[in-house]
This record gives C-alpha cells, structure tokens and sequence, in this order.
C-alpha cells in the first residue's frame, strides 16, 4: 500500500501569552498509508489535537513537515475533511442543504448535489430527515450528518477529532459500527482520536499511544474485518484491549 501522510522529524512548540515555551510534539516520524485507519490515543493534554491540527494544516510545524501524496502541507485543504468533537453545522440550512453546502460552494449543479447529499444521507440513515433542522435533530443524528457532510465532499483524507466522545454508550456503539459500514464501502485514509480503548481497538488498523511528546506505542491491529458488534464481547479483544490500555495507563501515570 502507498504512503498517503508522512510526518518526518516534526516538533511543535508552542508559546503562551507570558513567553513561555509549551513543547507539545517532539520528532514525531510516522507513515500513514493509503486507506489506512489510524487510531490515536493518549493521555489528556498529550498533543493529539495537535498533531491532527498540524495533519489537517490549520497549525503549523515549527520544525519537521508533514507530506500528503509526497507534497508539504502548506495550509488547509479540501482534500482533508475534519470532524471535530463539537458538530459544526449551519442551523439555518435544512439537513439536506447542510450535506450539500461544500458541493455548492464548489459550483456544483443543484441536481447533482442533491443527488451526491440523498446518497450520504441514507447511507448514515437520515434520509427521512432531509428537510428538518439541526435543531430538530439528536446528538448522535447531527453527528451522522457532520459525518454525511465530509463524506459528501469526497475528501481524500478523513480526520476525526473524537467525534463520538459526548455520546451515551449504546448510541456510540451504533455510530461506530455506522462509520465502519461507511469506511468499508467508501474507503479513506482516516486519523481518528479517541480516548476510548474499545473504539481504538474496533474501528482502527494500527493504533498509536501518543505520550510526552512522543509516540509511546504502535500496535498492529490484528482483528481481521468485516468486524461484528459482538467483537466487543470476544476474549481476544478484551485482552488486547486491556494490552492497550495497559500501556496508555503507564504513559498516563508517567505523565503526572
Ligand atoms: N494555541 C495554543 N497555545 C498554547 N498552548 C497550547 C495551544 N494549543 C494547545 N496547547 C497546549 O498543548 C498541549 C496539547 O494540547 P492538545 O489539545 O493537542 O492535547 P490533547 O491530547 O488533544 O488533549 P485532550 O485529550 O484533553 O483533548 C496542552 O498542554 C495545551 O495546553
């Protein structure tokens, strides 16, 4: 598989308001393949959405680059879709014109993009709900759309800022299985950070534990897919579960 992201010898510092130094990310040397799904974790405050602001180009490195398809990131791009934490919708457009927004501003025609919106739509299960508001929609049914409206916009590249963090257990685990549908049919690259060991081990190829400053772990996910919700329950899961979980706790206490 080609190399689609990779991040050579990158360091960001940076510099608080009273001109203190604030090292967050040290030489970081990662590959991330073509249509991989990175997983990563790590300690509160360890840097991961950092190094996502960094991936994504809203940061820049202060020393190091990162490449995509073998040029530097310079700045934010289409070709990258980022979900954050918090949902960023338009409230004043309908559902439906929320998943066409970027296509319009691309100049698509209106019946394409109607079309391109219908089909993410369904396929994340908000098709009966083309013509309400963000408002008049659930937690976890907005973040359906955030995740029907980057799809929509066909980026290369998806980058997830734990987007299911806020979520109760049964919701997150029907958006996990959702996204992993979406993944399989529709592949990408993704980097997606999680705090949560059991979304790390199901959704990801490789997970990294990110710790001061640095990558503390790399582990090969060996979990052959289509991945069935029953996984959660299977003792080779639990087991590398807590061998993940292990290792983040260990860079968590290191870390106080
Ligand atoms: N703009 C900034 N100016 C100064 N310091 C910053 C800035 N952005 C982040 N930091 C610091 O960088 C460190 C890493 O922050 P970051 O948000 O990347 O961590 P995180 O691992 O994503 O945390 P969490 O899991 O709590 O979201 C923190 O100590 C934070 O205070």
């Amino acid at each position: 598989m080609k190399d689609k992201i990779v991040l050579q010898n990158l360091s960001k510092t940076f510099q608080t308001e009273s001109g203190r130094a604030v090292p967050v990310l040290e030489d970081i040397n990662l590959t991330i393949r073509d249509n991989e799904f990175l997983l990563v974790i790590g300690p509160s405050g360890c840097g991961k959405t950092t190094l996502l602001s960094c991936i994504a180009g809203f940061e820049e490195p202060t020393s190091g680059e990162i490449l995509m398809d073998g040029e530097v990131v310079k700045g934010p791009s289409a070709q990258r879709g980022v979900v954050f934490q918090e949902t960023a919708l338009f409230p004043w457009r309908r559902v439906e014109k929320n998943v066409e927004y970027g296509l319009e501003v691309r100049g698509m025609p209106r019946q394409e993009r109607k079309k391109i919106a219908q089909k993410y739509l369904e396929m994340v299960g908000l098709q009966d709900f083309a013509d309400a508001y963000p408002k008049e929609l659930s937690g976890g049914m907005k973040k359906r759309l955030t995740i029907a409206t980057v799809y929509a916009n066909n980026p290369e590249v998806l980058l997830m800022d734990e987007p299911f963090s806020a979520l109760d257990y049964p919701t997150k685990c029907r958006l996990q299985m959702d996204l992993m549908d979406l993944w399989t049919k529709e592949k990408k690259t993704t980097v997606f950070i999680s705090h949560d060991v059991e979304e790390a081990v199901l959704l990801s190829d490789r997970i990294i534990v990110l710790n001061r400053h640095k990558i503390a772990l790399e582990y090969q996910n060996p979990f052959p897919r289509p991945r069935r919700d029953e996984l959660r329950s299977d003792p080779k899961f639990i087991e590398a579960k807590e061998y993940i979980k292990g290792a983040y706790w260990n860079e968590s206490q290191k870390a106080q």
